[in-house]
C-alpha cells in the first residue's frame, strides 16, 4: 500500500521561479515511480520577514508573486502561516505545524469547528475523500544546497535535522555540483535516517536561481521563461529588486528611450537600427564653430539635457526642434512642422513684412520677428532646410547627416 505524503518546500521564494514550481513536478514523477508513495498535494512556505537574508523582499509581495506563479496549478498550494508569524520559525516547527493540522483535519470529527477557513487554503483538495482514515506524512522538498546547509554549523540544531529527517523525511533534488549521496555518507545522523531521505536526479539539470533572477532584473535583462509572465509583471508593476523593464523593445511600447534599446529582433528597426532621429533646424543646438567631432553628446540623456525632447519617443520617430528667439530649444508643435519648411519669403509674409519689401539682411528680419512677437522664430537661418541637420541614434553611435556632411 503506498503512503500518501505531501510535500513542502520551505525557502525564501524571492521571488518564486520556474525551478521553484519544477521541483514539485520532479519529485511527485519520481516517487510514483518507485511506487511506495502517493503525492496528494505540495505546500509553499515562504520565509518570514525576520528571517533577514540579503535582498529579501516582503513577504506580502512575495506571497502575492507565489500566487500568481500558482495559478492553473491544482496540486500545489500556498501557506502562509509562516511569514505571519511574529518571528522567523525554525523549519522542524513548520512541518509540524501542518503535520499537526493535518492529522487533526483527517482524524478529529469536531476539527473545524474553531478552524479559519483561510487558515487552511494550503490544504489538499478532496484529502478526506482521497485519504480516508489513512495516515498523510509531511516530507520537507528541498534542493542538494539546503541539505548541505545542514552541515554549516550553529544554523540547524542536531534535534531539528533528526525530526525532520526521522519524523517526517527528504526529498532531495539534486543541484548544481552537489553530491547529496557523499553528503550524506559524511554524516553519521543523516547516513541513520537514509532510508527516509530521497535523492531525486534532475536529469534536465537546470541552474535557475532567484539570486540570478535578481541579479538579471536588476541589469533590465530577460527573465522570460524563468519565472512565470505574471511574476514578471508584478515585479515590474512593484518596481520590485531595482528591475526596470526590459532594455527590449516591444513593436507596440512607449518607452523610455534613454534605458531602452531595440531588440536585434524588433522589426521596426531600419539598418543602422535608429532608436531616435531628430531633425534639428538651426545650428544653434550645436555652436555652428565646434567641428561636429568635437561635439560631446554622448547619451541621449546629454543630448536631451541641452534641449526640450520629450522622453517618450517611438522608435525611429522624427522630432524636429528649433530654437526660439530667446534661444530656447523647442520641439516644434505638429501644426508648426510645416512651417519650418516655408521659405524666407514665406517667413516674411506670415509676419507681416510687405511682399514687396526685401529683406537685406538677417538683422532685419530679427527686428521685424520681434516686433510681431512671433514665438517660433528662426535665427541665423536663411533657409530652415538649407540647415537641416539629422540624428540618427544608433546602436553603434550617432550618425549625423546635414546639408555639408554625414559622419558617424
Ligand atoms: N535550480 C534549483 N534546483 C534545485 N532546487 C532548487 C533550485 N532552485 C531552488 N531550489 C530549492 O528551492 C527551495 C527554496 O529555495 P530558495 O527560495 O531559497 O531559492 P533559491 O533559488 O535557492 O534562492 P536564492 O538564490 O535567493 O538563495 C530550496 O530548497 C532550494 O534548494
Ligand atoms: N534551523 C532551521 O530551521 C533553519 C536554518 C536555516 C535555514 N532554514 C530554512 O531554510 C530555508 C531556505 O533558506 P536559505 O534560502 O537561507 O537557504 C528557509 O525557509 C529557512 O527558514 C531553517
Amino acid at each position: 500500500m503506498k503512503t500518501p505524503v505531501i510535500l513542502l518546500a520551505c525557502g525564501c521564494f524571492n521571488p518564486a521561479t520556474n525551478m521553484h514550481l519544477r521541483m514539485f513536478e520532479i519529485a511527485r514523477d519520481f516517487l510514483h515511480r518507485i511506487e511506495q508513495y502517493e503525492v496528494i498535494g505540495g505546500i509553499i512556505s515562504p520565509v518570514h520577514d525576520g528571517y533577514g537574508k540579503k535582498e529579501l523582499e516582503a513577504a506580502t509581495h512575495r506571497l502575492n508573486m507565489i500566487k500568481l506563479a500558482l495559478q492553473g496549478n491544482d496540486w500545489v498550494k500556498l501557506s502562509d502561516w509562516e511569514s505571519k508569524q511574529e518571528t522567523w520559525t525554525r523549519t522542524r516547527q513548520i512541518l509540524q505545524y501542518h503535520q499537526n493540522h493535518l492529522n487533526a483535519y483527517l482524524h478529529t470529527s469536531d476539527y473545524n469547528v474553531d478552524v479559519n477557513e483561510e487558515d487552511l487554503k494550503w490544504m489538499p483538495d478532496n484529502i478526506r475523500k482521497r485519504c480516508g482514515n489513512k495516515s498523510v506524512i509531511v516530507k520537507l522538498l528541498c534542493g542538494a544546497d539546503l541539505l548541505e546547509s545542514f552541515g554549516t554549523p550553529g544554523l540547524w540544531a542536531d534535534e531539528d535535522i533528526e525530526d525532520i529527517v526521522g519524523q517526517h523525511g527528504l526529498v532531495v533534488i539534486t543541484r548544481s555540483d552537489i553530491n547529496p549521496s557523499e553528503f550524506i555518507y559524511n554524516s553519521d545522523l543523516l547516513t541513520k535516517y537514509m532510508f527516509n531521505i530521497t535523492i531525486v536526479t534532475e536529469w534536465i539539470r537546470n541552474e535557475i536561481s532567484s539570486t540570478k533572477i535578481r541579479r538579471a532584473l536588476r541589469r533590465s535583462e530577460s527573465v522570460k521563461y524563468l519565472i512565470p509572465d505574471d511574476v514578471i509583471e508584478y515585479i515590474h508593476k512593484h518596481s520590485l529588486y531595482g528591475s526596470k523593464k526590459t532594455k527590449y523593445l516591444s513593436p507596440n511600447d512607449i518607452f523610455d528611450t534613454s534605458t531602452l534599446i531595440p531588440s536585434p529582433s524588433d522589426n521596426l528597426m531600419e539598418s543602422p537600427s535608429p532608436t531616435n532621429c531628430l531633425l534639428i533646424c538651426n545650428n544653434n543646438l550645436f555652436n555652428r564653430n565646434s567641428r561636429y567631432d568635437k561635439m560631446s553628446i554622448d547619451t541621449t540623456e546629454s543630448f536631451k539635457s541641452h534641449t526640450q525632447i520629450p522622453t517618450i519617443r517611438h522608435p525611429g520617430q522624427a522630432v524636429k526642434i528649433i530654437t526660439d528667439y530667446e534661444g530656447v530649444h523647442k520641439m516644434l508643435p505638429k501644426e508648426e512642422e510645416l512651417k519650418i519648411k516655408v521659405s524666407l519669403g514665406d517667413f516674411k509674409k506670415r509676419l507681416g513684412i510687405k511682399q514687396s519689401k526685401s529683406c537685406a539682411s538677417f538683422d532685419e528680419i530679427e527686428t521685424q520677428i520681434k516686433q510681431s512677437k512671433e514665438i517660433v522664430s528662426l535665427k541665423e537661418c536663411k533657409s530652415c532646410d538649407e540647415n537641416l541637420v539629422k540624428f540618427i541614434f544608433t546602436k553603434h553611435g550617432i550618425q549625423v547627416i546635414s546639408d555639408v556632411e554625414t559622419i558617424v
